[in-house]
């Protein structure tokens, strides 16, 4: 900020604002600015005043635009552009209706980066005045909490987020990520710290993909092995076998009681012996312990799910990624699982850090946390909720597993375990339903659709 002239940042994010809000309300089916009525709520702060400069630009475009102050404080550059541009300014948090009735778009400039979790009580009643209209917040839905994607009391919920610089954790996590509803990011230049949180992309993916070597062999490329399902869930076993199954590694090995129906719909899968990375758990019902204390005396990366999180006491002395959904993950550490879903980023970290292990807790959101609390936590944006589907989730540890074999630390293998695997799912889904096995026959298709990736980043 120190190298750029005063206000230089808030021109920029106002100008990114105002095309984005122009793109939205012909989405929207109005022309664009012209002609559009256009309600911003403004806060006491800078995002209040990013709201008024962008509504500023919708004015002299011939957007009819009304600026409702929140509170004693605003932007005096912004509310005096506002008013040379031929926009109305309320004070008082009441509107004087020149918007209301007919707003095409409310504008939330009620707080950003820095406004403290929930709403004021003029916030709410203006909020109420404009119910219904669609709604576009500036940097992020006031009354969340940006750096934890928690919520505590009201907030805005918006039908697109317009941000600045980078992502902040609430567009990524949930509670807050549905709260932000389509995230746009406008670029302002500024030079950024490394992220706590972050999440990956088709490139990033495509980077640690793993690819065999021009003289590799199956050995080579890893072996992973599966002790999971049971008698009374060998659909388990089935289902995690064709998560790993998919061509990632070099082999696959399944022990255990499913053993038969595995072989019959996998003649490449072979029995006991080496492997690079274990899978115990999915459905493994009373062979849990067992599988457990298998996996971990073979001394290699292990993927422990299902079953096998109950068998958990503490730390396993091998790296481990753990793949607990929201009420495993309570079970695991005791807590209540709605409190788990409220607070994802905080318990991933708390088990990943009592279990010296990745916690990778599924959700709507996957959240992965990493024991090294220097390693950012990834937040996984792929999928749809057709994913929400019975065995997805052994599918998942088959193919973590199998990424895992393949040499990735565990960290890269279960983000990019669950990045391809909710990009099959959006594959195969094509916006109808998808099963588990759907998803498994479509990881091939993602991978090969995947960006290509230049030489110096692989
Ligand atoms: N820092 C930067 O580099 C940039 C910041 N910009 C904008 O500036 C915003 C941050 O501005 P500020 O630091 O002024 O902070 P905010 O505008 O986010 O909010 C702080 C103000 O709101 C009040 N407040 C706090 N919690 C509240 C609550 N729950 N309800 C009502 N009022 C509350 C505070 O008294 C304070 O005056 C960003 O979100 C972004 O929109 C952009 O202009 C681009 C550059
Ligand atoms: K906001």
């Amino acid at each position: 900020m120190a190298d750029l002239p005063e206000g230089a940042l808030m021109q920029r994010a106002a100008a990114g604002l105002a095309y984005a809000i122009i793109d939205f309300l012909r989405e929207r089916g109005r022309g664009g600015a012209y002609g559009s009525r256009v309600a911003l709520l403004v806060g006491s702060g800078d995002n209040g005043g990013d709201a008024l400069y962008a509504g500023a630009i919708l004015a002299r475009r011939g957007a009819r635009v009304e600026a409702v102050l929140l509170s004693d404080r605003a932007h005096e550059g912004g509310v005096a552009a506002l008013r040379a541009a031929g926009g109305t300014v309320a004070s008082g948090g009441v509107s004087t209706g020149s918007t209301s009735g007919g707003t095409d778009v409310v504008v939330d400039g009620i707080v950003g980066i820095g406004g403290k979790p929930g709403l004021r009580a003029e916030a709410e009643a203006a909020l109420a005045m404009f119910e219904g209209a669609p709604v576009v917040s500036v940097d992020t839905p006031s009354g969340v909490c940006v750096d934890t994607g928690e919520v505590d009391g009201s907030h805005v919920s918006a039908d697109l987020t317009v941000t600045f610089g980078t992502y902040k954790p609430c567009h990524l996590l949930d509670p807050a990520a549905s709260a932000s509803g389509r995230v746009e990011l406008v670029d302002i230049g500024l030079d950024l710290p490394a992220p706590s949180v972050e999440s990956l992309e088709a490139e990033d993916v495509a980077a640690l993909v793993p690819r065999p070597a021009p003289d590799g062999h199956k050995y080579t490329r890893g072996v992973v092995g599966l002790r999971v399902g049971s008698a009374t869930y060998p659909g388990a076993a089935l289902l995690a076998v064709s998560g790993a199954n998919t061509g990632l590694a070099g082999m696959v090995r399944y022990v255990g009681t499913a053993a038969e129906w595995v072989k019959r719909h996998n003649p490449e899968v072979v029995g006991d012996g080496q492997a690079q990375a274990w899978v115990v758990g999915s459905g493994s019902a009373d062979g849990a312990n067992s599988a457990l204390a298998f996996a971990r005396a073979s001394g290699v990366p292990l993927v422990i799910d299902a079953d096998s999180l109950r068998a958990l006491t503490g730390p396993l002395g091998v790296p481990a990624i753990l793949t607990p959904h929201a009420g495993e993950l309570a079970a695991l550490i005791r807590e209540d699982r709605a409190d788990v879903e409220a607070r994802p980023l905080h318990y991933a970290r708390l088990a990943a850090k009592r279990y010296h292990a990745v916690v990778l807790l599924k959700g709507r959101r996957t959240t992965i946390a990493s024991p090294d609390p220097a390693t950012p936590v990834r937040v996984n944006t792929t999928g749809t909720s057709w994913l929400a589907t019975a065995g997805s989730g052994d599918v998942l540890g088959g193919l973590i597993g199998s990424l895992l074999a393949a040499g990735l630390a565990p960290i890269d293998a279960a983000s990019a375990g669950a990045w391809l695997h909710g990009a099959a799912a959006t594959l195969a889904s094509a916006g109808g339903p998808v099963t588990a096995s759907g998803v498994a026959s479509a990881i091939p298709a993602v991978i090969r659709s995947l960006p290509a990736v230049s030489p110096r980043s692989r």
